[in-house]
């Protein structure tokens, strides 16, 4: 396809990566090329990147050298996810993801889940429409600031450290987003997970912070909870949350906790955002690499089609965007789910029922 005088063209970066990257990334990528050419709105060209726990094992690094300033050249970046059982965890995190998103400053990971109509939650009289939140996590620093070492390496006295930063622009920033984001959603509010009763330094920042922000936010009603009492919040009164900010990895548990209680970690999405628009913004499906089932064609790629749908809106496609969803929406409707869901249809069945929704929608 050559970009065409009438439609936003957008280049975007795919990197599959690892596991079942590439099974849904391929699916999301044939899903949106469908919605680009009924809707004839928009176009896409994707340029692929095969950096992968296989391209470290066979050249010893994720991301080549200037790969990063290849990336800065694209509009959005589509990501699968990265983790292979022969290299240890924290090795592929390190080289492809955060490498990504610490670079480029996508601080503000955003991570909505609800329960999507054909869709069932775990929880007993949750329905539809009764969990809708959108989870904020810091993306930058906190937990995952990457400080720290380890000394004495096989003695009994070895030690490791691990020091989690909360600097005042970070959070200052990350706050100020969440408010926005809260202020834009009906209902207006926004809790504040912390943990300053245990962490008692970063974490006071972090709620001194909140506070002072909401004075700018006068609009948006707040409140506070500690990460473990909101760990039953969640399950107990889903009804009861909208707008959820917490660190780097508080939200990094939350939100896998989230994608469960509304069905699966199989449907949520991820947008992994430089706000300023200064760099690329990266958008990944909210699972990893799921070695258990790569290969055997039954990975949900609704996640990958929502957090396709998040990267069409963030790039200013917002009807396409909403058509998309609509779209999975009835799909899943309809009962052609995954495994996960409780169905038993393959990747294939439920993108190709995807694409077919997607050719029944009217030419913008
Ligand atoms: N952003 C990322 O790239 C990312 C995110 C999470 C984990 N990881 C990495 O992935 C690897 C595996 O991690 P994990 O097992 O903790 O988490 P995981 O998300 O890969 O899998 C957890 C469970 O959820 C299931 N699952 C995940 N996605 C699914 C989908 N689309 N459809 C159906 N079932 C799905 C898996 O089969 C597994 O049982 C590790 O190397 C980890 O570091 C990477
Ligand atoms: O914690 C991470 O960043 C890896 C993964 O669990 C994720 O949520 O993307
Ligand atoms: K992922
Ligand atoms: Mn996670």
């Amino acid at each position: 396809m050559s970009p065409s005088a009438h439609n936003s063209f957008y280049s975007i970066a795919s990197i599959p990566a690892d596991g079942i990257g590439p099974e849904v990334i391929a699916a999301g990528i044939e899903t949106l090329q469908a919605l680009a050419q009924t809707l004839q709105t928009f176009e896409l060209q994707f340029h692929h990147y095969d950096w992968s726990s296989e391209t470290y094992r066979k050249t010893g690094k994720y991301i080549p050298d200037g790969g990063l300033d290849e990336l800065k050249k694209h509009d959005a970046i589509l990501f699968g996810a990265v983790g292979a059982p022969d290299v240890p965890d924290h090795i592929s995190l390190w080289g492809l993801r955060l490498a990504i998103c610490q670079p480029l400053q996508q601080y503000a990971n955003v991570r909505p889940t609800r329960i999507l109509r054909g869709t069932e939650s775990p929880l007993r009289r949750c329905e539809t429409g009764d969990l809708d939140w959108v989870i904020v996590r810091e993306n930058s620093e906190g937990e995952y600031a990457g400080q720290g070492g380890r000394s004495h390496r096989g003695f009994p006295w070895e030690i490791a450290t691990e020091t989690a930063i909360f600097s005042r622009h970070g959070v200052e920033r990350i706050m100020r987003f969440a408010f926005e984001t809260a202020q834009k959603r009906p209902r207006k509010h926004l809790t504040v997970v912390s943990k300053s009763n245990a962490q008692r330094n970063g974490m006071v920042l972090w709620d001194e912070v909140a506070v002072e922000i909401a004075r700018e936010f006068p609009d948006v009603q707040v409140d506070k909870m500690l990460v473990d009492a909101m760990t039953t919040r969640m399950v107990l009164k889903p009804k009861s949350i909208d707008t959820i900010v917490a660190s780097n990895l508080h939200a990094d548990i939350l939100s896998d906790l989230a994608a469960a209680l509304a069905g699966s970690i199989g449907i949520a999405p991820t947008s992994n955002l430089d706000p300023t628009r200064q760099h690329p913004s990266m958008f990944e499906p909210i699972h990893g690499s799921a070695f258990d089932i790569t290969g055997k064609g039954v990975a949900n790629p609704v996640a990958t089609f929502w957090t396709a749908a998040e990267m069409l809106d963030w790039l200013g496609e917002k009807d396409a965007a909403r058509q998309l969803m609509q779209c999975v929406e009835t799909v899943c409707e309809s009962g052609t789910l995954t495994p996960d869901l409780g169905g038993m249809a393959t990747t294939k069945d439920v993108t190709a029922a995807v694409v077919a929704e997607i050719r029944k929608l009217p030419r913008s």
